[in-house]
């Protein structure tokens, strides 16, 4: 099992650069397979474990994927295969998006229906609604749905929620169908407009993205492009918290403004000093944080996969902090985690009540998701003697080198593998780059 370790009580500084972000290649990855004609080169790609597997189910669908370094060229010319099975979903809920192409290129899908997780039941209903209302008939049989249909048609869809998946798969689906489609009530996140660029550059015709409605033209044929994806806002926010709770100053670079704003508001609410540079977002920690009360929201509320690390930063607040989660109905396992780490965090239903601060104590915890695994690190940054965190598998998804990346910040980190089964060795640090 690895681990990774950290000894709290260093003060970060320097410069972190983000990757491009995970929440957006996958979809761009997924719509790759509209092109019937020509490679499409995505470009800052950040090579986590989510994105292996994405490349994986393409392959499985009968698309070429390359990886170079940080790009990826897909080659999707040839038919497509249209089932995803539950190997991939299992492993990745965000197989789901591949759906929506598929029904556009090859008037079927069949998807192995996800499961619920750590975080919520996340169910695809909204998804599936929207391939009803442009024509698809959709089955659910032992264990997979499968959505078929001649050629699908534009439609007027109104999402209840603005769900960010629902809305990347229906805009897949209607790019390639016949006339206009529109999403009302539809997610704004960075993330969607740079799916719309993507497709816009293949030849779609995509207006509105980042606003509550998007309209679409259907058009014939689509072809690969070249596109370079957006810098991970949540990666970025996950660095500033780190800066912030160890009273820290570190430059993030690749951080978007406006991407962040949420988060900066709350930042500067505690106040933590944030100051826009030329390439990026420099964070400065205060020397006594102040308890704020969090909402997560849809897109440009907080955003939710950045609630645990926020949880980090309040425990270590001057006062009561509320945090209310209103996107997923189960975002909140970290916080037993956090109580192993003497804080004091009390859950009422769908909020949690910190009252601080706490001097934070080193414990062996586990990340119980993505999000939770960086915010218990960033814990451990602050907290007093050793922490480690266990279950990486889950950070691996969403960060790449965290540790070497806070390292570089002067963090006293390291990932082991805990080699205790094995007599007379304890554990081997590794150090490789992926
Ligand atoms: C790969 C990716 O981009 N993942 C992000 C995406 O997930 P994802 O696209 O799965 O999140 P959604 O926006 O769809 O989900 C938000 C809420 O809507 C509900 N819902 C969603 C679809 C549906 O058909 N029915 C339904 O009820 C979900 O259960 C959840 O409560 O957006 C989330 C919300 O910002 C982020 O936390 C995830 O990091
Ligand atoms: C919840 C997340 O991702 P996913 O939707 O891929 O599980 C996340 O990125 O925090």
């Amino acid at each position: 099992m690895e681990k990774i370790i950290v000894r709290g009580g260093k003060r970060l500084s320097g410069t972190v650069k983000v990757e491009g972000a995970k929440n957006a290649v996958l979809p761009v990855i997924a719509a790759s397979l509209l092109a019937s004609e020509g490679k499409s080169i995505i470009r800052d790609v950040p090579t986590l474990s989510d994105v292996y597997t994405i490349g994986e189910v393409l392959r499985h669908l009968n698309a070429g994927v390359e990886f170079l370094d940080k790009t990826i060229i897909v080659d999707a010319s040839e038919d497509l295969n249209v089932e995803a099975p539950f190997e991939y979903v299992r492993k990745m809920r965000a197989s789901v998006l591949v759906m929506g192409s598929l029904l556009a290129r090859q008037g079927r899908a069949r998807v192995a229906l996800p499961g619920g997780c750590a975080i919520g039941s996340r169910p695809i209903d909204l998804h599936l609604k929207g391939f009803e209302a442009m024509g698809a008939k959709v089955k659910v049989e032992n264990g997979f749905v499968e959505a078929s249909a001649d050629k699908l048609r534009g439609a007027k869809i109104y999402l209840d929620f603005p769900s960010v998946g629902a809305t990347q798969n229906i805009m897949m689906a209607a790019v390639l169908a016949e006339g206009s489609t529109v999403i009302e009530n539809c997610a704004k996140e960075p993330e969607i407009v740079d799916l719309a660029n993507y497709l816009n550059s293949m030849g779609a015709y995509v207006r509105g993205a980042g606003t509550g409605t998007i309209r679409i033209e259907g058009v014939e044929k689509l072809y690969g492009a070249d596109h370079t994806i957006i810098p991970d806002r949540i990666e970025a926010g996950t660095f500033m918290v780190a800066a912030a709770i160890t009273g820290g100053n570190v430059l993030v670079q690749g951080a978007v403004p406006e991407h962040l704003s949420s988060v900066i508001a709350k930042l500067e609410e505690m106040n933590v000093t944030v100051i826009e540079e030329a390439n990026g977002l420099r964070v400065i920690g205060p020397n006594r944080l102040k308890a704020v009360d969090i909402k997560t929201m849809p897109h440009p509320g907080f955003p939710t996969d950045m609630q645990s690390q926020m949880m980090a930063l309040l425990v270590c607040a001057e006062g009561t902090s509320i945090i209310t989660e209103t996107v997923f109905e189960n975002r909140y396992m970290h916080a037993e985690e956090f109580r192993r780490m003497n804080s004091d965090i009390k859950i009422e239903g769908r909020s949690v009540i910190i009252n601080g601060p706490s001097q934070l104590q080193g414990a062996e915890v586990a990340a119980t998701d993505l999000r939770a695994g960086a915010a218990l690190i960033i814990a451990g940054l602050r907290a007093d003697g050793y922490t480690r965190v266990t279950e990486l598998k889950h950070l691996d998804r969403g960060y790449l080198d965290f540790h070497l990346k806070l390292r570089s910040l002067g963090a006293d980190i390291e990932r082991v593998k805990d080699l205790s089964d094995t007599p007379s060795v304890k554990s081997e640090v590794i150090e490789t780059k992926s």
